[in-house]
C-alpha cells in the first residue's frame, strides 16, 4: 500500500477515525508488520524500547537522535500506518530540537512527543524525576513547531510534572505548551482516571493516556479512558515485555534441557513468520521476473 498523504495527515485521520485511538508500540519492523496486520491505526516507537531493545541500555537519556532515527526508518519503511515517536527531551537545545523535528519528518514519522524532564531523564514511572522550568519547556515546543517542514506533522508535548510539582502545575504547563503551538498533550504517569478529564477540559486539544504496565498508572480500559475524554491510548512496551518473557523461557529451556522441544509451543511457526512477511508473494515475483532463465 502506498499513499499520497503525509504521515502527519495519516495520523490525524486515524485520530478522527477511532476514539480513543489505540497506539501500539512496535519494537522493530517485523512487529510493525504484525501490528499493522492486526488492524492498529497508529504505531509507537518507544524511547525506552530503543534504549532497551536496540541498544541494551536503560531509559536514562543515553540514546542519541541517530539511534532513534535508525529504528524510525526501518519501521516507516515497513508500514504506512502512521508512527508516533518518543524523542525524549528533543536531544539538546533549541537548534537540536529543530534538527530532531526535521529529521523525524524526513524519516517518515507522523508525530513526536517531547517532554519537560531534564536532559538526563528517567523513565516517567520512576522516582526522583527532575523537570526544566515551564519557560524552558515552552521554548522546546516553540523550537519544534517552528522547525516543522510539514504543517500536519504532530508535535505532542509531554509533561512529567505531576510527580514533581502536582496536578495544577502539570495542567498549567500543558496549557502553556498548547499556547506555544503543541497539537496534542501527553500527561505522563497519571494516577487517577479523573486527571485525564481535567487535562482534556483545560487544554482543549487531544490528550494521550500512557497505559504502560508495572508503572504508576492503573491499566484503564479504552471504555474508561473514553469516559475521561482521552483521545489516544498508548501501549508502549506491551508486546516487547511479552516477547522478552518468551525469549527468556526459550533461552533457559534450551540451556537446561539440551533441546527446544519443550518450548516449541511458545514459538511462531515458520509459515506464520512467512505469512506476515508476504514471503510467498516475493517468491512468486522472483519466479515471474526471471522465468525465462528457468
Ligand atoms: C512511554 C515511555 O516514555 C517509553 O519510552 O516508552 C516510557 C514507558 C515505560 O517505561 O513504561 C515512560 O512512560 O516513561
Ligand atoms: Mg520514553
Amino acid at each position: 500500500m502506498t499513499t499520497n498523504f503525509s504521515a502527519g495527515q495519516r495520523f490525524r485521520e486515524a485520530l478522527a477515525a477511532e476514539k480513543p485511538l489505540q497506539i501500539i508500540g512496535a519494537i522493530n519492523a517485523y512487529h510493525a508488520r504484525l501490528a499493522t496486520r492486526t488492524g492498529y491505526k497508529a504505531l509507537y516507537i518507544s524511547g525506552g524500547g530503543v534504549a532497551a531493545g536496540s541498544l541494551g541500555l536503560p531509559d536514562l537519556g543515553i540514546s542519541t537522535l541517530d539511534d532513534v532515527l535508525v529504528d524510525v526508518r526501518r519501521i516507516t519503511d515497513a508500514t504506512d500506518v502512521p508512527v508516533l515517536v518518543d524523542v525524549d527531551t528533543g536531544f539538546g537545545g533549541a537548534f537540536n530540537i529543530a534538527r530532531t523535528t526535521k529529521s523525524m519528518i524526513k524519516a517518515g514519522a507522523a508525530a513526536v512527543h517531547i517532554e519537560d524532564q531534564v536532559q538526563a531523564k528517567r523513565c516517567g514511572h520512576r522516582p526522583n524525576k527532575a523537570i526544566v522550568s515551564q519557560t524552558e519547556m515552552v521554548d522546546r515546543i516553540k523550537a519544534a513547531v517552528d522547525a516543522r517542514t510539514d504543517p500536519s506533522f504532530v508535535i505532542m508535548a509531554r509533561t512529567d510534572a505531576l510527580a514533581v510539582e502536582g496536578l495544577q502545575s502539570a495542567i498549567d504547563r500543558a496549557c502553556a505548551c498548547v499556547e506555544a503551538g503543541a497539537d496534542m498533550i501527553f500527561p505522563e504517569a497519571m494516577t487517577e482516571l479523573g486527571m485525564y478529564k481535567q487535562f482534556a477540559t483545560a487544554v482543549k486539544v487531544p490528550v494521550l493516556a500512557n497505559i504502560t504496565e508495572f508503572g504508576s498508572t492503573p491499566l484503564f480500559t479504552v471504555e474508561e479512558l473514553a469516559s475521561a475524554d482521552v483521545s489516544m491510548v498508548l501501549y508502549p512496551l506491551s508486546a516487547f515485555r511479552a516477547m522478552n518473557q518468551a525469549a527468556l523461557k526459550v533461552y533457559e529451556a534450551v540451556r537446561r534441557d539440551g533441546t527446544q522441544k519443550n518450548v516449541v509451543n511458545l514459538m511462531q511457526t515458520r509459515s506464520e513468520l512467512y505469512d506476515f512477511l508476504d514471503y510467498h508473494a516475493y517468491e512468486q515475483k522472483l519466479d515471474q521476473l526471471f522465468q525465462e532463465k528457468n
